[in-house]
């Protein structure tokens, strides 16, 4: 039966709420996941630290003045008062500081109750990589809540979780409500797991207690999931549960009409669930704190004796995040002498608790006494379970939806705050990171610049190192070869009977000359190197210069300061190979000298020269009476055949006096001036031998190559470390351009990103909100 004539077209009206709202929860899920995403994979979410005073002071924190802040959280959706915040200002919240400012997020706060500082101070000694992390579980935590939300929604029952501290009277009220005294009560505590009252009708009208190890396996038609309590063991069972059974199921019998009852009640199945004292221990505790969330209706039992405990306040702030209104029953009033004195402390009380409870108390606290309505009727009684009736049946929107949708738009504003919040971080970021590539444009253009000019001096250096020791040693070559008869001059002549003594000596000091001489191109290739390693070194020490500066600009510590050790170290290594590699080609070439000289031997030739040509001069001066004829012939064979030839042409006996005095006189001085003239034609011909080999060899090239060679493999290494040192620091800028490019296109996508979910949870909000516009506040 109806409560309300219009009652069909109120049940339509309240069905299609609860599916609009059922999937604007979904949205704040979806919504929820995306920035969890987010915050583990592309941007850690930038959780303002405005809490601490003097960090916004310095305006470090929450850029509120950039200018997409001014789309933060719209003022009809920004949460109400919280009950956190009246708990700062009345100073009840003990040492854990709360959020207070309108600014600040509620749902998403990271509330770390680490030590007695303010959360600002915790949060200002985390790395932002330990807040991502937290807030990432907050989210997760988040998400779960609005899974239990969104089943909620999609559960038509109602459920009422009557709670309290312990010994309020909290099974003695159910008992009251559903007029029988099943659950039972007791001076000391007594209730040790949850018991959920729910009307027989449920049970196909058989009443029945069945005590449920595994409420999520549970299915009442399914008696493996659960054992059935006789009514005589229910206080046992009660009383000393010892974890065998997670709740009761207790179906039951309201004997009244579905006008008076609240289980059977013709709108909507109800369920009342009694549960521990909230004070009885920890974990009895927790689950309470988190049986509050699946639940529609709080009732809050407070004893009134003692007013609210400290657990009673916290819990009353958690369940205040969603539930913005909660029914408190102030029970045990009868045995309050000062009853308007009572009722003000406690009424105070609720005015810091829960304000929009306390604005509505006419309808949600109420002060009475189970214990006498059990013992007959009692008016305030009565008008208590009317409210709670209207409360659960009337105003489902309420007591079931605006939970919901007040939790969702806590989490929507939270997260469009947010979302601002890191549009500004992003902004800053983006900002930091244009001025830092601007600074280092400069010095990056100057890198290249001066990079471009030291591998061209460096090369430079190589080059013109290279032709001079192939110029000297050319030049210096030729000239020894043009004048090895002067080494060999030097050679001391020890006289005809020593002339094949005399001959090896002088080759002996040709070639040493050569040695000699090759050494010295060597040594000049030596002081060529040194110079241009000199040169090279110069370049290296302003490029360290270079290196520092930029390291200078980027961190304290010296860029590559180890790994540039190593090159020297490598270069160094180089330039020593180098160094004996000179020293071991200057060995093999000399010995090539020896070596070439040792295929000569000496031969008679190299004793006698018939050059008469040459030698003509001396010979007329010692035979001035040879005939003329003679000395038209340019070689000793043809003196022969000339006098054959004369002697023909002359009377016989005068004309062969005549030639034979001729030719005696020519072979006494041609035998006189070739002894006479013995230790100048070795000297010359072994030097002209010499020569003539060395010019077949190609000695004069081979050792201007060699050496030019050797010059270039010696200074190019400095060169090459020169240029790879170089091309590590450009690197290395180039490497830290990129990394900020790479940031800078990351804060660009965040800025995108965050702009755009903050439009979404915008939007999401007002739908939210528009599900039933004044619910809310
Ligand atoms: N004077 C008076 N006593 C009451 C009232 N309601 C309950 N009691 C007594 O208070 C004691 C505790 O009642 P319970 O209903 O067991 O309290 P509870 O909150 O369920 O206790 P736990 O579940 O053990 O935390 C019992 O002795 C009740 O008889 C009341 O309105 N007035």
């Amino acid at each position: 039966m109806s409560l309300n004539p219009d009652n069909d077209v109120q049940q339509r009206v309240f069905a299609d709420k609860c599916r609009r709202l059922h999937s604007y929860l979904l949205g704040t899920k979806a919504l929820l996941r995306e920035v969890g995403e987010c915050n583990r994979t592309k941007w850690p979410v930038h959780y303002p630290l405005a809490q601490n005073p003097q960090l916004r002071r310095s305006g470090s924190m929450h850029s509120l003045d950039l200018p997409l802040s001014d789309a933060l959280t719209p003022s009809g959706l920004r949460r109400a008062t919280t009950a956190a915040a009246a708990v700062d200002e009345s100073g009840v919240g003990g040492s854990e500081a709360r959020l207070a400012e309108p600014g600040d997020l509620s749902v998403l706060r990271l509330d770390l109750r680490l030590s007695s500082r303010p959360d600002s101070d915790v949060m200002g000694s985390l790395e932002e990589s330990s807040i991502a992390r937290l807030f990432d579980e907050r989210l997760a935590q988040c998400e779960g809540h609005v899974d239990k939300l969104i089943a909620r929604v999609a559960d038509k029952a109602s459920k009422i979780l009557v709670t309290g501290d312990l010994n309020a009277g909290k099974s003695t009220l159910v008992n009251a409500l559903i007029r029988n005294e099943i659950l039972p009560y007791d001076q000391q505590p007594c209730t040790m797991l949850f018991c959920e009252v729910l009307d027989a009708s449920l049970n196909d009208g058989v009443e029945e207690i069945h005590a449920v190890p595994h409420i999520d396996a549970y299915d009442r038609r399914d008696r493996a999931t659960f054992a059935v309590v006789h009514m005589a063991d229910l206080e046992d069972v009660v009383a000393e549960n010892n974890e065998q059974y997670q709740q009761l199921k207790i179906y039951t019998r309201d004997r009244r009409g579905s006008q008076q009852s609240l289980l059977h009640n013709g709108v909507v199945d109800v369920a009342l669930i009694d549960s521990p004292g909230l004070n009885r221990d920890s974990l009895k505790t927790t689950q309470l704190f988190a049986r509050q969330e699946e639940i529609d209706v709080v009732v809050f039992v407070v004893n009134a004796e003692n007013h609210f405990t400290l657990s009673g306040q916290d819990f009353l702030l958690t369940a205040g995040n969603e539930k913005a209104h909660i029914f408190i029953v102030v029970n045990r009033f009868d045995a309050i002498r000062r009853k308007d004195r009572c009722e003000r402390m406690i009424l105070d009380q609720i005015r810091e608790l829960s304000p929009l409870t306390y604005d509505e108390r006419d309808d949600l606290v109420h002060f009475v006494s189970a214990h006498e309505q059990l013992a007959g009727a009692s008016d305030s009684f009565a008008r208590m379970e009317q409210r709670l009736r209207k409360f659960t049946l009337e105003q489902r929107f309420k007591s079931k939806l605006a939970p919901a949708q007040r939790y969702a738009a806590n989490v929507l504003a939270d997260i469009q705050f947010l979302a601002s919040e890191n549009v500004g971080a992003a902004t800053r970021r983006i900002q930091e990171i244009n001025a830092v590539l601007r600074e280092g444009m400069p010095r990056y253009e100057a890198l290249l610049s001066e990079r471009a000019d030291s591998a061209g001096r460096a090369t430079a250096i190589l080059d013109a190192s290279c032709l001079e020791v192939r110029r000297h040693t050319a030049t210096h070559l030729t000239n020894t070869t043009l004048h090895l008869p002067d080494a060999a001059a030097k050679v001391p002549y020890p006289g005809l009977l020593s002339l094949w003594t005399y001959a090896e000596n002088v080759l002996l000091a040709i070639v040493r000359h050569l040695e000699h001489e090759v050494v010295e191109c060597d040594r000049f290739a030596s002081f060529t190197i040194h110079h241009a390693r000199a040169q090279l070194d110069a370049l290296e020490r302003q490029r360290r210069r270079l290196d520092a500066a930029a390291a200078d600009a980027h961190s304290p510590a010296p860029a590559d300061a180890a790994s540039d050790a190593d090159a020297d170290a490598t270069a160094a290594a180089a330039a020593n190979d180098n160094d004996s590699s000179v020293s071991a080609s200057q060995l093999a070439s000399v010995g090539s000298i020896s070596n070439a000289l040792d295929t000569v031997q000496l031969e008679l030739a190299d004793f006698v020269d018939l050059d008469f040509a040459r030698n003509w001069a001396a010979l007329t001066s010692i035979s001035a009476s040879a005939s003329l004829s003679l000395l038209a012939t340019r070689s000793m064979a043809s003196n022969v055949f000339g006098l054959l030839r004369l002697s023909s042409t002359v009377s016989a006996t005068t004309g062969r006096r005549v030639l034979v005095a001729a030719a005696a006189l020519v072979g006494v001085g041609s035998v006189f001036y070739i002894v006479s003239d013995m230790d100048a034609t070795v000297r010359r011909k072994l030097s002209a031998r010499v020569a003539l080999i060395l010019g077949e060899e190609g000695f004069v090239d081979h050792h201007a190559e060699r050496l030019a060679t050797e010059t270039t493999r010696a200074v190019r290494p400095f060169v090459w470390h020169l240029q790879h040192t170089f091309q590590r620091m450009v690197e290395a800028e180039e490497h830290r351009r990129a990394d900020h490019l790479r940031l800078r296109r990351s804060a660009q996508d965040s800025q995108i990103y965050f702009d755009e979910l903050r439009i979404k949870a915008r939007d999401l909000a007002g739908a939210v909100r528009a599900v039933n516009a004044g619910s809310m506040c």
